[in-house]
């Protein structure tokens, strides 16, 4: 049977970068893991193993390193863009270039309870603790003309310990899930959203400031939301996401539903007050949806997931 090659993409994945950048002695931390894939003209490596078209997978790593002190790293999203541009405008075989970037964050470590009388010193200066909260994340896509950028977070653990129901839904033989009038809501936010700068010409959105607003809206809209379901929730989420920041259409999210089961404290004399939960970790319950303004045409694959 004769076979065609399908589609392929080759490059160096998980590079992990850290930057440095001194300000006198005072110093800023980036630190990403980036994954490049290129694609194009590849058909012969793969048909005869001629290599004429291929940048060996070696250098784009040196690239991302190179690039780390050639353009410094602004943000995550800034630093895919110059790789890609780099990749598709310097090599005429390829032809499209996909930039994965986690982000890990470091803050200062404050040296003292009585933080004013060490501003200034040199501990507060250099020395950090990585954020255990979310992971950023962000994709960005060049085919030499349009460009497509995604950007997002994952790891980010919310709860709500009150005003969440679920009630009201379908029973059939099978089911034996009570009736919630007040329960916990927990859940890891995986979000994905999608910018509508596409092209050179348009104005580049703020990356550093959409990020911390998209997730300043995503918490605001799961605090303040009511819930009578995660589903409703997701909406809520999405949609507040959509409405405050024009420079995005559309958002993706999945939320894993992080249940909380009330304990049957009767055994042992006690009443069970909603107080006392068995925090389950499977199975869960597993919401996904895209939120879009309205008009546009979803982008951000169903199962999108970075790296
Ligand atoms: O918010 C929820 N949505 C569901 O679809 C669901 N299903 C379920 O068993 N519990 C919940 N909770």
């Amino acid at each position: 049977m004769p076979t065609i090659l399908g589609q392929n993409q080759y490059g160096k994945a998980e590079n992990r970068v850290v930057k440095i950048t001194r300000d006198g002695d005072t110093h800023h931390i980036k630190d990403l893991n980036v994954s490049v894939a290129l694609s194009g003209d590849m058909e012969e490596v793969h048909y005869s193993g001629s290599n004429a078209n291929v940048l060996p997978t070696d250098t784009t790593k040196n690239t991302v390193f190179a690039f780390a002190k050639e353009h410094g790293i602004e943000s995550a999203e800034q630093f895919g863009i110059h790789l890609a541009r780099h990749f598709v405008t310097s090599q005429e075989p390829i032809k499209r270039a996909r930039i994965r970037v986690e982000e890990y964050t470091w803050e200062r470590i404050e040296t003292s309870d009585n933080n004013s009388r060490f501003i200034g010193s040199d501990e507060v200066k250099h020395s950090f603790v990585r954020k255990g909260q979310e992971v950023r994340t962000s994709q960005i896509t060049f085919d030499g003309e349009n460009w497509e950028v995604i950007s997002g977070m994952k790891d980010l653990t919310v709860m709500n310990s009150t005003n969440s129901e679920f009630w009201g839904y379908v029973k059939d033989k099978y089911t034996t899930l009570q009736e919630a009038y007040d329960r916990i809501l927990a859940t890891t936010v995986q979000a994905a959203w999608r910018f509508n700068w596409t092209s050179d010409e348009q104005r580049m959105p703020n990356w550093e400031r959409s990020y911390a607003e998209a997730k300043k809206h995503l918490l605001q809209a799961f605090a303040e939301t009511y819930s009578l379901s995660l589903q409703q929730t997701l909406y809520q989420m999405g949609s507040r996401v959509i409405n405050s920041r024009s420079e995005i259409d559309e958002v993706r999210l999945s939320l894993p539903n992080k249940h909380h089961f009330l304990v049957d404290l009767e055994p042992f004399g006690l009443k069970n007050d909603n107080e006392v939960y068995f925090a389950a970790d499977r199975p869960y319950g597993l919401i996904e949806g895209t939120v879009l303004r309205d008009g546009v045409e979803a982008r951000i694959p169903v199962d999108h997931t970075n790296l």
